[in-house]
């Protein structure tokens, strides 16, 4: 009987600090003492490295962690390849339509491997330089001694429907819809349901670097998303070098698989600043105006993936709309009409969006969206109505809701499966939205005459 430390109710415990550099032991006196490397590790470990970035990346941006576990993770077989997975592949097709889908379905009998759609991307993860947005939906955990991992990039999982039990090297981090997770490069991870309640959310997936919090600027060293909130397993282990474990990897947007006679969660103990974390997003700080006008949505950015080639551009922002007040005087509050060199994907994790209907056919939670470069979009033709004439008290909008949006850099391009496939484009978004705006031109000598008129 494997011995297993993930049966303990305090896997749950957390620590804290984004990119705080971290260390954990689940046996006292597992991690080495002032050292990485000592020619034998505490009760037998074996010590092994995971670079998350070059060894010479600059120290801010460097993360690394020293794992202590019972057999290295390079003792497995050869690599097969899952030929029936080419929902994950990299086929894209870059169209400037303003594309909208219904909530997506939960197909029944699948796990979060077979569960996992991509819906949109752009680049390559062999140059990596990147992103690719996925829809998961399962109805039962990942088969017995199997685990996952990701060499294409990092995932920051948003769920909306169902509790992801997620067992990582790391430890273990239970997720809930309206909280994220990231879980970097190349960590061995899986996915269990909770009380086999089905799970349903939206990815984002960075084949450059690593996430970061955005700068403040002149907004000081608080508010948005807080380094003290973001919460890192703490070591949990399984001693089983018994039995078969199957390690599947997604590599290149491609599927493969190997065996191994031992499990991949049979870290002791670890050290450093390369790890998988969560975040609450009831717990952002937002910011608007009090004043007038509407700011940019960068101001409500939880997470960054940033361009090193263009300073202050991001590869991906994980941006949020928070149940917040408005309050701005002679402003129309939703977003104004737009068109963005960036490429925004949306999603709706409960409620409703302000500047869409909501409705049947609307953006829905489960649904999403896709404005991409230098594509029109803006307020529907009722929000624009509405909020051109509403009365401006102060109003809490957003209340029960959370919609999200992953803005990129590149133009974005939409899978065979996100065009057909899933069935859930709604043809009609652009006409039903936009089709309805009217002409409220009046120059100044058209509204004379008509005074005239009268
Ligand atoms: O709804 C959108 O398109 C996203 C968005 C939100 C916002 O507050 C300002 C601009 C913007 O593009
Ligand atoms: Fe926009």
């Amino acid at each position: 009987m494997p011995v297993t430390q993930f049966d303990n109710p305090e896997k749950y415990r957390y620590q804290t600090g984004f990119l705080a550099n971290l260390e954990t032991e689940a046996i006292k006196g597992a991690l080495p003492i002032g050292q990485n490397s000592p020619q034998k590790c505490p009760y037998g470990l074996y010590a092994e490295k995971i670079s998350g970035t070059a060894f010479t990346a600059p120290r801010w941006e460097n993360q690394q962690t020293w794992v202590y576990r019972i057999i290295p993770s390079a003792a497995h077989s050869a690599f097969e390849r899952v030929s029936s997975a080419s929902r994950l592949e990299l086929n894209f097709n870059y169209i400037p339509d303003q594309l909208r889908w219904d909530p997506f379905d939960i197909n029944s009998d699948v796990d979060w491997i077979d569960g996992l759609h991509m819906v949109a991307g752009s680049g390559d993860p062999a140059l990596k330089n990147g992103v690719a947005y996925y829809i998961y939906g399962a109805t039962k955990s990942m088969s017995d001694k199997t685990a996952f991992y990701d060499a294409d990039g990092d995932m920051l999982v948003v769920p909306q429907t169902g509790p992801l039990d997620i067992w990582t090297e790391m430890g273990c981090l239970l997720v809930r819809p309206n909280e994220i997770c990231v879980i970097p490069r190349g960590i061995r991870y899986r996915v269990d349901l909770v009380a086999n309640e089905p799970i349903r959310g939206f990815i984002l997936e960075v084949y450059n670097g690593h996430f970061q919090l955005p700068e403040l600027g002149p907004i000081g060293s608080n508010c948005l998303a807080n380094a003290r909130d973001f919460q890192i397993p703490i070591a949990a282990y399984i001693h089983d070098s018994s039995s078969e474990w199957k390690i599947y990897s997604k590599f290149h947007g491609r599927l493969f698989s190997a065996k191994q006679s031992h499990t991949p969660f049979d870290v002791v103990a670890w050290e450093g600043r390369y790890y998988p974390y969560k975040y609450d997003l009831g717990r952002f700080n937002t910011i608007g105006t009090i004043s007038y006008d509407h700011p940019d949505p960068s101001l409500n950015t939880v997470l960054t993936s940033t361009s090193n080639a263009h300073p202050g551009t991001a590869i991906a922002d994980f941006v949020v709309f928070p149940p917040r007040w408005l309050v701005g005087e002679d402003t129309f509050r939703p977003p104004s009409y737009h068109r963005n060199c960036m490429s925004e994907f949306m999603g709706l994790i409960q409620g409703s969006y302000i500047a869409k209907d909501g409705g049947k056919g609307g953006f829905q939670a489960a649904g999403a969206s896709l404005h991409n470069c230098m594509s029109s979009h803006g307020p529907d033709a009722s929000t624009f109505d509405k909020a051109s004439n509403e009365d401006l008290v102060p109003v809490k909008v957003g209340v029960g809701s959370m919609a999200f949006m992953f803005e990129s850099y590149y133009m974005i391009g939409v899978t065979d499966w996100g065009l057909t496939k899933c069935r859930k484009l709604q043809a009609q978004y652009s006409e039903e939205s936009w089709g309805e705006l009217k002409d409220l031109f009046q120059p100044p000598n058209e509204a004379k005459m008509e005074m005239d008129s009268i």
